[in-house]
């Protein structure tokens, strides 16, 4: 593992010259999309049932090519990685649709449009489930190479990448995400679910959410951003309001048995140190300097065991969550990154 330097790395940038613009603007725009996958042959989860018709809900931006850049987006995220990640995408971003062809997915097992509690019916997922159905989304779409990029538990889909399809996967980013979930995370998690399970009906997701925004936010953040009374609630403290509200948001827009499923896939993933070490793919791990949920220094042990890693540290008060709100520094280290040439 190198400190991520361009030098350093068997890495080149190209020119500006080298990266015309390749698609027009309508062709940059993006396109949600729903495709039934698995309908002749099923995919067997690694729970050992075969699941068959799979709806994948994705968007692909920019001109279809052999060559993509998915993005993997985390728990609670979607495919629309216009809408949640407007600091790296963009034309002349990281993420840009007029030089790349990017494909999202709504995740196997989520409520955003792929098949999930519904289909699923309690059935445990693992992350592996979930990246076969984007390989196989790819391969249908027509790709043969990918490049990788996700933060969180998108993070961890790009280990799995790794892990799975190391033929297929000419680079990687990985954004504040362990190789495994920790006591502490899946200590984190198993609070939430339970929050759920003594809750049902909207209530219990209202508490796991705010479990798991003290996870993503820091004691430096909430300092600056929630120190005092709220304005919503005279003589409350504005954490409290703000916890709750966030509660609210989130009940809105997903649903728990999602929640649980796609938290306890995340709580059963784990790469071995020999399974890293047998990653060849170049990869740029990014620690977040106050991450309280997955710390720079775990980040970067795992990054340490990839014999192709560059790691470089987003360095923000915000915590966890700084790799979507705090993100221009992260933009343009991936920008660099994966407008680089692979050196011979
Ligand atoms: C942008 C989207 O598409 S989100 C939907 C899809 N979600 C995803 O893709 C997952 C990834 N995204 C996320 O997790 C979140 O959207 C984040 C992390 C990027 C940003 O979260 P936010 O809630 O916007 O950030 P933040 O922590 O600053 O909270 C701001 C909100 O809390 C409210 N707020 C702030 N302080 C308080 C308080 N003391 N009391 C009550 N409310 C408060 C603000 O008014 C604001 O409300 P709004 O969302 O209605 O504008
Ligand atoms: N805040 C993001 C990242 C969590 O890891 C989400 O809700 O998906």
């Amino acid at each position: 593992m190198t400190a991520y330097t361009l030098p350093e790395s068997p890495i080149q940038r190209l020119s500006d010259e080298a990266h015309p613009e390749r698609c027009t603007p309508e062709q940059a725009a993006p396109r949600l999309q729903t495709i039934t996958l698995f309908r002749d042959h099923p995919l067997l989860l690694d729970c050992g049932r075969p699941l068959s018709s799979v709806r994948v809900a994705y968007h692909t931006y920019g001109e279809a090519r052999e060559d993509a850049l998915l993005v993997t987006h985390a728990l609670t995220g979607t495919s629309a990685v216009h809408e949640w990640w407007p600091t790296l995408f963009g034309p002349g971003k990281a993420l840009d649709p007029r030089q790349a062809y990017i494909v999202c997915s709504n995740v196997l097992g989520g409520c955003a449009g792929t098949s999930g509690p519904r289909e699923l019916d309690g059935t445990p997922l693992t992350l592996r489930d979930m990246v076969a159905v984007q390989r196989e989304l790819l391969r249908v779409l027509g790709v043969r190479r990918v490049t990788v990029v996700g933060g969180s538990m998108g993070g961890m889909q790009v280990y799995e990448w790794l892990r799975s399809y190391p033929d297929l996967v000419e680079r990687a980013v990985i954004i504040g995400a362990p190789a495994r979930h920790s006591p502490w995370a899946i200590g984190l998690n198993t609070a939430q679910r339970n929050a759920i399970r003594l809750a049902p009906g909207g209530e219990g997701l209202k508490v796991a959410r705010q479990i798991a925004m003290l996870s993503y936010r820091s004691p430096q953040s909430l300092g600056q951003t929630q120190s005092g009374e709220s304005r919503r609630k005279p003589g409350v403290p504005a954490v409290e309001t703000y916890l709750e509200y966030q509660g609210e948001k989130l009940a809105e827009r997903f649903c728990e048995q999602s929640y649980c499923t796609l938290t306890e896939a995340m709580d059963r993933f784990s790469l071995s140190d020999a399974e890293l070490n047998a990653i060849r793919t170049p990869v740029l791990v990014v620690g977040i300097s106050s991450d309280v949920l997955y710390p720079s220094a775990e980040v970067q042990s795992f990054a340490a065991l990839l014999p192709a890693s560059s790691y470089w540290e987003l360095h923000s008060p915000h915590g966890h969550d700084a790799f979507l709100m705090d993100a221009e520094s992260l933009n343009d280290t991936v920008k660099e990154y994966l407008t680089a040439r692979l050196g011979a």
